[in-house]
């Protein structure tokens, strides 16, 4: 068992929570346990991304199960006073949220990855890495909830936020300099599925600042489509709330980092503030994603498909599939598909909320990446956080219809948004 006194090289973390590792416990699979004779059931040779999704390891389990056990536990008893073993309290660690941390770690390909509370105190945990005087280098498209936050920081600490166009590289290169500390992408952007060039914004970052790190929030995409740490990004993040566990029965953050050194302050500071996964959580979550690859090749489709339709109606559709999307060929570049989540405007506010509301198997909700479909008015629901004057400074148009395919019939979806639309052409008075 791993000493307190040997921290780093033994255990999963000293009195001042400095590393998390744990030593060889039982449901943690050792790093790079696929070719690890410890693990019979896993086979030599690296697996696609789908088969790493539903192959979780488990070698040490007393019982075999098939399923990662919940451990519902806040403490661990210990065998001596001073020697606190792989886990004392879930705080700390636990050994389900353990499991699911390793089985991320070989679907995000990172060197760490940790599971939070939400996404919010995922991108929480990692801007406490920033100091005071630091300057952060944000878009000007991005998740409601993420404007907020960086609203807190750059308000409350001595912290500069740029918020830029990040897909136009000349506004990335003229923010960028010796104090830039971060880069925060979203690609594609929520709500306008804007599209950036994470490896030239990466190389150029690195450049004028080699100490800066590239954040890549990845909610849209899911490590199924796009890996951003491949693309040169140095810590990637999502919503696990979204497709990752695919059935809005939990919130959870997902957080993956390249660099050994980077990933331990996480940990410190995920167990400082108190943000990691619970461990039912963990097993909901590690359950979810077994079945990843299936929903978002059927979403998918059906976004498509979806899109394919509203574009066909005249509406002007933001989707990085289509010929009409600016950056198809960039996105196609770096990522598997275009996922989705789509968005459209109508020119008219109230017309869009006679759609919205016309809807009847398409539910009005926030959230995307659920296996039922959803629509919502970001505006209205999850960009309402930033004022309006912020928004119309953005071009966030308050018109704007956004869809989160799920996995219905595809001909069931269109006929519903189709007649939804079509009812939305008589206002209310006249009907
Ligand atoms: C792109 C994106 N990132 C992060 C978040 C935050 O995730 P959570 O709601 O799990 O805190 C959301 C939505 O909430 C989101 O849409
Ligand atoms: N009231 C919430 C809104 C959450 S929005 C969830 C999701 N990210 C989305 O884009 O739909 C809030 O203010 O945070």
């Amino acid at each position: 068992m791993a000493s307190s006194t040997d921290p780093v090289t033994n255990g999963h973390h000293s009195s001042n929570g400095e590393e998390s590792r744990p030593a060889e416990s039982c449901l943690v699979s050792p790093p790079q346990s696929v070719t690890s004779p410890v693990d019979p059931v896993r086979p030599a040779k690296r697996l696609r991304t789908a088969t790493e999704c539903v192959v979780v390891s488990n070698p040490s389990d007393p019982y075999n199960s098939s399923s990662v056990p919940i451990y519902q536990t806040a403490t661990f008893k210990q065998t001596s006073a001073t020697d606190m073993g792989a886990y004392d309290y879930t705080r700390s660690g636990n050994p389900t949220r353990s499991a699911l941390e390793t089985h991320l770690e070989k679907i995000m390909r990172c060197e760490r990855a940790f599971a939070t509370t939400t996404g919010m105190s995922a991108l929480d945990a990692i801007l406490r890495l920033a100091r005071a005087g630091d300057e952060i280098i944000a878009g000007d498209d991005l998740y409601g909830g993420t404007n907020r936050l960086l609203t807190h920081i750059k308000t409350y600490l001595d912290i500069t936020v740029h918020h830029v166009d990040t897909t136009n590289l000349d506004a990335v290169r003229a923010s960028l300099n010796s104090k830039t500390k971060f880069v925060l992408l979203e690609s594609p952007t929520n709500p306008l599925l804007k599209i950036c060039d994470i490896p030239a914004i990466s190389t150029m970052a690195h450049a004028a600042c080699p100490s800066a790190l590239v954040i890549v929030d990845n909610t849209m995409m899911s490590p199924l489509l796009m890996n951003c740490l491949e693309l040169g990004a140095d810590i990637e993040y999502h919503s696990g709330t979204k497709f990752l566990s695919g059935h809005h029965d939990l919130m959870a953050g997902v957080i993956g980092v390249k660099d050994a050194e980077v990933a331990k302050r996480v940990f410190f500071i995920i167990n400082s503030i108190g943000c990691g996964l619970s461990p039912f959580d963990s097993f909901l979550l590690l359950r979810g994603m077994k079945t990843l690859a299936l929903r978002i090749e059927r979403q998918q489709e059906n976004a498509i498909k979806v899109a394919n339709v509203v574009q066909s109606l005249g509406f002007k559709v933001n989707f990085p599939s289509l010929d009409s999307h600016p950056q198809k060929k960039l996105h196609a570049s770096m990522a598997k598909g275009p996922g989705a989540v789509l968005s459209f405007v109508t020119g008219d506010v109230d017309k869009s909320i006679r759609i919205v509301e016309a809807c009847k198997l398409w539910g009005i909700s926030v959230s995307f990446g659920c296996v039922n479909s959803l629509i919502s008015m970001p505006c209205h629901m999850s960009h309402a956080s930033i004022p309006a004057h912020i928004r119309k400074e953005r071009d966030l148009p308050d018109d704007l219809i956004r869809l989160c395919v799920g996995i219905e019939d595809s001909e069931d979806l269109i006929d519903d948004l189709v007649a939804a639309i079509t009812s939305s052409n008589v206002s209310k008075e006249d009907r």
